[in-house]
Parts: structure tokens; sequence; C-alpha cells
């Protein structure tokens, strides 16, 4: 199958690459890279043909006892074997090649330095021409090249993912990286500094987390923080698509593969060559195409529906589930080993109700932004409102949080933001023992039933009368719980006809009754 590589992501595959091309110009059995170290010793870095073996892989030859090689090398010109010269063979201990064999070396050399040696042998005898030979020293100065430049290309990828560590390491809360995952909570400090370390690999990441915990942003910051960041950041929603359309997704189609495939289309793995692919709801994944993904996440190539092309690409995966993945695995609708492939990392990101320290930072955060992008002054937020926030249990996590403040700082019309702008209000269902207990938040999806404000100061005036058993007066009354003068609470029972009656139980004295 004709293999087109995109990205060579390492330097086994750029030799491997040369090495197979060389193969089509020069007829060899054998074709050994050879890196020259600092110690004067030949370590193989690539062996390829039909007589590599694996124990050729770990082979290594010290120069001070091969005289032979290290003059070749000296003299920096490629020299063939002649049939009858008695030398020393090289992979001897490895393979059994015969007397006479073909056998050609050619020295790598870099900027008038030596970096290694090249070496070529078939079986029969006289298989190298001088004109080979000839196209051997030309082509090696170009295989030297090539090596040298992938070496100091790795070296640059060595030094900018050490650079990337020491700046992530010197990132604090207030660090603009950082601003779309704010939280100060132990448990979500946690998460940031594991999302720090991470950062810097190419490594796989599974984060799991409820739904509107800040998985994507997590990602996102994974991304930004890596030495990827230059390169796209691709995602992925894995939910409600079918096998053919995630692979068509996932990568991509020819013309004419399918009848509505009218033209060619890239996918998400060729997009986010060089970055990043985010793949939410991962658990959603149609079993069928599991295998395909595995596939390309071991061995780094994929084809397009329709194609007959190998691709290669270079892409970190970030792979994001609000369901438990290890449970879908046991109930087989989730392959394991693609599970281990993916969760190499694993990321849990906590709930909003297990960090309720992050609820004000964030509510200020969300005002801000909302204020900023309405051109308005940032509103105050009553204590009320705050005492609120923090006694709701926030099903919806950070985005609902965050939807509540966006409609409460355009409800507020920059007032200072009370409960009923949030959509907080007492609910009557709910038996409570402390009135601020029972607040709750219309759901983002009841919006269009928002309760009115006459509801809303109803229901809490009930909630409150329900607290003090009908008392309005005094003390424990309802009055002093909603900070307003009886007589005015007593009106506006009134008004919105309400049934003290309701709420009154036998141990309400007497006086407060005639009242
Ligand atoms: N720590 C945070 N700081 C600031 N904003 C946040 C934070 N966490 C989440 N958000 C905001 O909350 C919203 C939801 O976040 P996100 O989409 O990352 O959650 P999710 O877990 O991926 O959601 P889903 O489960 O629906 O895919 C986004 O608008 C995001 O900007």
């Amino acid at each position: 199958m004709d293999r087109k590589r995109l990205v060579p992501s390492s330097s086994d595959k750029i030799l491997e690459l040369i090495l197979t091309a060389l193969r089509d110009l020069v007829d060899y059995e054998l074709a050994v890279i050879l890196k020259l170290t600092e110690s004067n010793t030949l370590t193989v870095q690539k062996a390829q043909g039909p007589l590599a073996n694996e124990r050729i892989k770990d082979f290594s030859v010290d120069l001070s006892r091969r005289r032979d090689l290290a003059r070749i090398i000296r003299f920096d010109q490629p020299y063939l074997f002649a049939e009858q010269e008695e030398h020393e063979d090289t992979y001897e201990d490895l393979m059994d090649l015969p007397e006479g064999h073909s056998c050609l070396v050619a020295p790598l050399y870099f900027q008038d330095a030596p970096i290694g040696l090249m070496t070529l042998d078939h079986s029969v005898c006289n298989m190298f021409s001088p004109a080979i030979v000839k196209f051997i020293g030309t082509i090696s100065r170009l295989i030297a090249v090539i090596i040298a430049q992938n070496e100091s290309s790795q070296y640059q990828d060595t030094l900018r993912r050490d650079l990337t560590r020491e700046r992530n390491l010197l990132l604090t809360r207030e660090s603009p990286q950082l601003k779309n995952i704010r939280g100060d909570s132990p448990a979500w400090s946690r998460v940031i500094d594991q999302v720090k370390i991470v950062a810097e690999s190419d490594l796989p990441v599974l984060i799991h987390g409820e739904t509107g915990t800040g998985k994507e942003q997590v990602a996102r910051t994974i991304h930004k923080l890596s030495p990827r960041n230059d390169k796209p950041f691709i995602t992925l929603n894995c939910s409600a698509l079918n096998a053919s359309l995630a692979e068509s997704e996932l990568f991509g189609h020819e013309k004419g593969a399918f009848t509505s495939a009218i033209a060619q289309r890239k996918g998400r793995f060729e997009i986010a060559d060089g970055g990043t692919l985010f793949l939410d709801e991962i658990a959603d994944l149609p079993m069928e195409i599991q295998p395909k993904l595995l596939r390309t996440l071991q061995e780094g190539t994929f084809e397009r529906i329709g194609g007959e092309t190998t691709r290669s690409c270079d892409v970190r995966i970030i792979a994001a589930s609000h369901m438990d993945l290890k449970k879908r695995v046991q109930e087989g609708l989730f392959r394991e080993d693609l599970y281990y492939r993916l969760g190499v990392y694993p990321l849990e990101l906590p709930p909003l109700r297990q960090r309720k320290e992050d609820i004000i930072p964030l509510t200020r955060h969300f005002a801000q932004q909302e204020a900023r992008k309405a051109k308005i002054r940032t509103p105050d937020i009553s204590e009320e409102a705050l005492e609120g926030l923090l006694r709701y249990p926030w099903p919806g996590n950070v985005r609902e949080l965050q939807n509540a403040i966006s409609r409460g700082v355009l409800l507020a019309k920059g007032k200072e933001i009370g409960c009923h702008h949030l959509g907080l209000y007492p609910s009557a269902l709910v038996p409570e023992t402390d009135p601020l207990d029972s607040f709750q938040v219309a759901p983002a999806e009841s919006r269009s039933r928002f309760p009115s404000m006459v509801a809303v100061e109803k229901r809490h005036i009930e909630n409150a009368l329900s607290q003090t058993a009908g008392k309005i007066y005094g003390e424990n009354g309802a009055a002093a719980l909603l900070g307003m003068k009886p007589t005015t609470l007593q009106s506006r029972i009134k008004k919105l006809k309400i049934k003290r009656q309701d709420f009154l139980t036998s141990d309400v004295s007497i006086v407060d009754m005639q009242r």
C-alpha cells in the first residue's frame, strides 16, 4: 500500500522513510545507519531490509577496535570492500552473510564533522557498481543533513518542552493562560497543578466530570500550556454520531466515497496535525469505529474513507466524558484496549458543590465578564444573593452558574444584583429549617417560564411564613426574617392574597393572631 506520511513525527520514522526510498534505487538486503557518539562508538539508529533483525537494533561498535572503519570515516569517502578483501564483518555475530558478499560503507558528515556511518550489505557479491558507490557518496551527504537537522529539531523540541515546563511552573492563578479555569479551592487547585504537569507532555488525557464542570476549558488550557500551542486545537463531540459519520468526521473522506461525498474532505485528525484533538463525550463513540480510532492512536496512521493512501499524523488526544468510562467497559459498551489507551493520564474534575469556595470568585468573574460585554459597570451583588448562590446545589455546575450570572447582570441593569435577578427563589415545596436553604435557581430550560417578580415575592414571603409558623411580629417573626417592617409585610400579604392561616400553628400567640 502506498504510504504517504504527512509529518514524520520521529527520527525513527524519518530514517525509515529515507531507507525505504533508497531501496527503490539501490538493491540492498541490509541498510544500517549508525550514529557516532562522543565515546567514539557507532550505535545503530536504524536498520532496514530483509536481513534486518531485532538484535541489530542494540548493536554498537567501538571504533578504537575497528581501525578500518575509523580510517574510512576519517577519509570521508564511501568505501566498497572488494570481494577478496579480508576484513572483519561488522555484523558477523548477528547474521550469517557469506564470504565475499557485497559490503559498502559511507561516512556521514555534517558541516565537516563526522556524525555517523551508513552501511549497505547484500548477500550476493558485486551488487554495488562504481556508479552506485558514487551515488551513495552523494546521497550520504543529504542523509547526514537530514539526520543532523532532525536531531537539531529534536533538540529544539526538548528545549521547548523544558521552557514550557519552567513557564508552567511560574504561572499563577492570575496568569491569563489560566483565566478560563478559575478557582482557588483545594480540589480545583489540584486540578490546575495536574493541568500544568500534563501539559508539557504528549500523553493522552482522559477528563471525567459532571456536565458543565469545565472539561472542555481544561482541555483547551492543557493545549494552550503545551509545546503544541501554536498548532490547532480541534474538537469533535462524539455524541449523536453514527459509525459512518464518526469515521468521516475523524478521518475524512475522498470525493465519491459515498453518495453524499460530493467533495473530498479532511478529517479532524488531519486538521489537528501537530496539535491537539479533543474528543468530547467519548463514551458515545460507536463501537464499530472504536478499533479504527485505536489503530490511529497506536500507529499514528489512518486512511480517509474511500482513500487508498495511508496517512500519518502527529496529534495529541484529550478525551472527555461525563460518564464513568470504566463502567461502560464493564457493560461491554466501550473497548477496554481503547479505554486504557485514552486513559493514560486520567483527570477528575470535581463538581461545583464540592468546591463551594470557588462559587463567589467565579460569580465575580462572570459578572465582570458579562458587564464588560454589555459595556456597563460591573454591578454589585447583594449579600443575600451571594448567600443564596452558596446554598444552591448547582446540578449544572459552572455552566449553570455562568448562565445565572449572565441573566442577573442583564436583569439588574447596572444596579445591585439581588436574589430575584438570579432566579433564586424560595421553594414552597421543600420544608426548610434555614430560609436560605430553600433557594433555588430557575433551571435554564425553564427560562421561558421564568417566575415574575410578583410570584417570586409571594413565594419568598410564604416561605418565611412557613419558617415562622405564620408569626409576623417579634424577633422570631417573618418580618424580622425578611428584614421588613411588620406593617409593610402585612400589607404585602394582603395585596398578594397570601392565606396566612395556612401557616399558623397552635403555639402562635393570640396577640399575633389578632394583628
Ligand atoms: N473554572 C472555570 N473558570 C471559568 N469558566 C469556567 C470554568 N469552568 C467552566 N467554565 C465555563 O463554564 C462553561 C462550561 O464549561 P465547559 O464547556 O468546559 O464544561 P464541560 O464540562 O465541557 O461541559 P459539557 O459536559 O456540557 O461538555 C463554559 O462557558 C466555560 O467557559
